[in-house]
């Protein structure tokens, strides 16, 4: 198509269509009723503000205070959207099979992982592609449903209390050389460079049981690209997404072959996983023939299951399927390349900004040290669990996860909200389709959660006693940096 004339009737008629589209579901959206800040562009809508506003939260966080917990938000071209930071409609959301991970999300990572992985078998892009014919079949969901449990109940066992705490000798390995590293930097210099690699060391030693140079030069360049990529924000990527969530399932499975940068990168990290995780398993096959004793990481655990229990079975083509998501999933979150979110070079941006707690953590570790160098107690550390959980509370990696309702149905709320037609509630109705983004970032500024100064970077509070927990709704502390309900993170104790 090089006449521009067909290129500008193309575009005009996608921008009529979303118009047409966006006022239709307007009218009859109960979203409508809840209040919500004025929408600055109908484009953008409140994406920019919410996604490329620095530093983090700037607009959120006020939204947060005039608004309370609850909220409505305009996404790109009108669309209808909710905000939602109350505990008990976040617990309800994140546990309830009648909402799902937004199709852009999921089309994301089936482009990125494949179809086989934990995360792409969650049951979304079934439904999603379903949904494109406009029905949600029941037996589809339970059918997926079943193959997420099965895929992470034979996973979790990499990632129990007991397996991570075998992993200590790898992570002892990888911070020893961050600190040898960081000793020999006498200038400023850019953390995040220095912690992407370290934690790529640490999966790979422990999900693998291999060095990460042993995974070839190439696919560790193409990890960390596929890194940047996914961390990377624009406006262009903004109204990527948004077009990107209209268009059907079978489209995003074609744009894998597309001659774009992404698209290249993703192919190339799909046939790196399937090589070298061949090779891995392989070799793993090999020595567990011969009798040989059998390493702790990940896959030679899941490889020499227990046999009286068919459950935890995977085949070797599901190993596979999943080395790109975690090789990702861990590094992304836990020290992405971006400032937008990065666990670890948050936590150290405190620590220097707090040099008398610093001094506190660092003498709490030192004599735990020294009385067992090679197995860390923990639980014997109240400075660096309140360092931990603060961390987390503040600097969320996933901040604002987007969710969608796959029926008709409501969301429960913990404190009823006013609608602009005065009415008070105490349930939001929401109908199929309804887009819903998890403010977990909000959550975890919520005073009448954490207690006075949510805003603050204050340890103390966890030792105190200040926080009020509630109900239980993430797996750590109560926090909802690693999601909560049955696709909670599989790798938060190892994080
Ligand atoms: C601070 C570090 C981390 C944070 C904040 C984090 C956060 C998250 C979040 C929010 C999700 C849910 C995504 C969604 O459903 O939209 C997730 C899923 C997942 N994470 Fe993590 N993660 C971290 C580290 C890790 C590590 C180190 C691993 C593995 C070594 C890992 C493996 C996974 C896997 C496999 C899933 C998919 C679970 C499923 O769909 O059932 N994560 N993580």
């Amino acid at each position: 198509m090089d006449n521009p004339l067909l290129y500008a009737t193309a575009l005009a008629s996608a921008v009529l269509a979303l118009y047409s589209y966006s006022v239709f579901r307007r009218r009859s959206s109960a979203i409508r009723d809840i209040s919500g800040p004025p929408s600055p562009s109908w484009i953008f809508g409140h994406i920019r503000q919410l996604i490329l506003s620095a530093p983090y939260g700037a607009h959120e966080f006020k939204w947060l205070d005039v608004y309370g917990s609850v909220y409505a938000l305009k996404g790109c071209f009108g669309q209808e959207r909710l905000m939602v930071a109350d505990p008990l409609a976040l617990q309800h959301i994140l546990n309830s099979p009648k909402f799902g991970r937004a199709p852009i999300l999921d089309n994301t990572a089936s482009l990125l992982f494949g179809e086989g992985s934990v995360i792409t078998a969650s049951g979304g892009c079934i439904l999603f592609s379903r949904r494109n014919r406009a029905y949600v079949d029941a037996d589809v969901w339970t059918e997926a449903g079943s193959e997420h449990r099965r895929l992470r109940s034979a996973l979790n066992m990499g990632f129990t209390a007991a397996a991570v705490r075998g992993y200590e000798p790898v992570f002892k390995r990888v911070a020893e050389k961050i600190a040898d590293q960081l000793e020999g930097f006498s200038t400023a210099t850019d953390i995040c460079s220095v912690l992407s690699p370290a934690t790529l060391e640490a999966i790979s030693q422990a999900i693998l049981g291999h060095p990460t140079q042993e995974l070839g030069e190439d696919f560790v360049a193409n990890n960390i690209e596929i890194v940047k990529l996914t961390a990377s924000h624009s406006e262009t990527h903004i109204l990527a997404d948004a077009i990107g969530s209209y268009v059907p399932t079978w489209v995003w499975r074609a744009a894998i072959y597309l001659p774009t940068t992404g698209a290249a990168v993703a192919r190339k990290e799909r046939s790196f996983a399937t090589q070298v995780g061949g090779r891995i398993v392989q070799e793993k096959i090999d020595a567990a023939e011969q009798g040989l004793e059998m390493d702790n990481d990940l896959f030679s655990l899941i490889l020499n299951p227990n046999p009286s229990d068919n459950t935890k079975t995977l085949s070797v083509e599901d190993i596979i399927a999943q080395i790109a998501l975690i090789l990702i999933a861990g590094q992304e979150t836990t020290a992405r390349i971006s400032l937008k979110a990065n666990a670890l070079a948050f936590g150290l941006l405190e620590l220097a900004r707090h040099r008398e707690f610093q001094d506190e953590l660092r003498a709490e570790i030192y004599s735990n040290l020294g009385a067992n160098a090679t197995n860390m107690a923990y639980e014997n550390m109240p400075l660096l669990n309140a360092f931990l959980k603060e961390t987390l509370r503040l600097y969320p990696a996933v901040p604002q996860p987007d969710r969608m309702a796959l029926e008709d149905t409501a969301i429960p709320l913990g404190e009823s909200i006013t609608t602009l037609k005065g009415e008070r509630i105490s349930r939001i109705p929401v109908r199929k389709g309804q887009l819903v983004t998890l403010a977990i970032a909000s959550y975890q500024r919520l005073a009448s959660r954490w207690g006075v100064n949510p805003h603050e970077f204050n340890p103390s509070r966890w030792l105190d006693g200040k926080t009020n927990q509630g109900d239980a709704v993430g797996p750590y502390a109560n926090l909802l940096s690693f999601l909560g309900g049955p696709k909670t993170c599989l790798g938060w104790r190892f994080a």
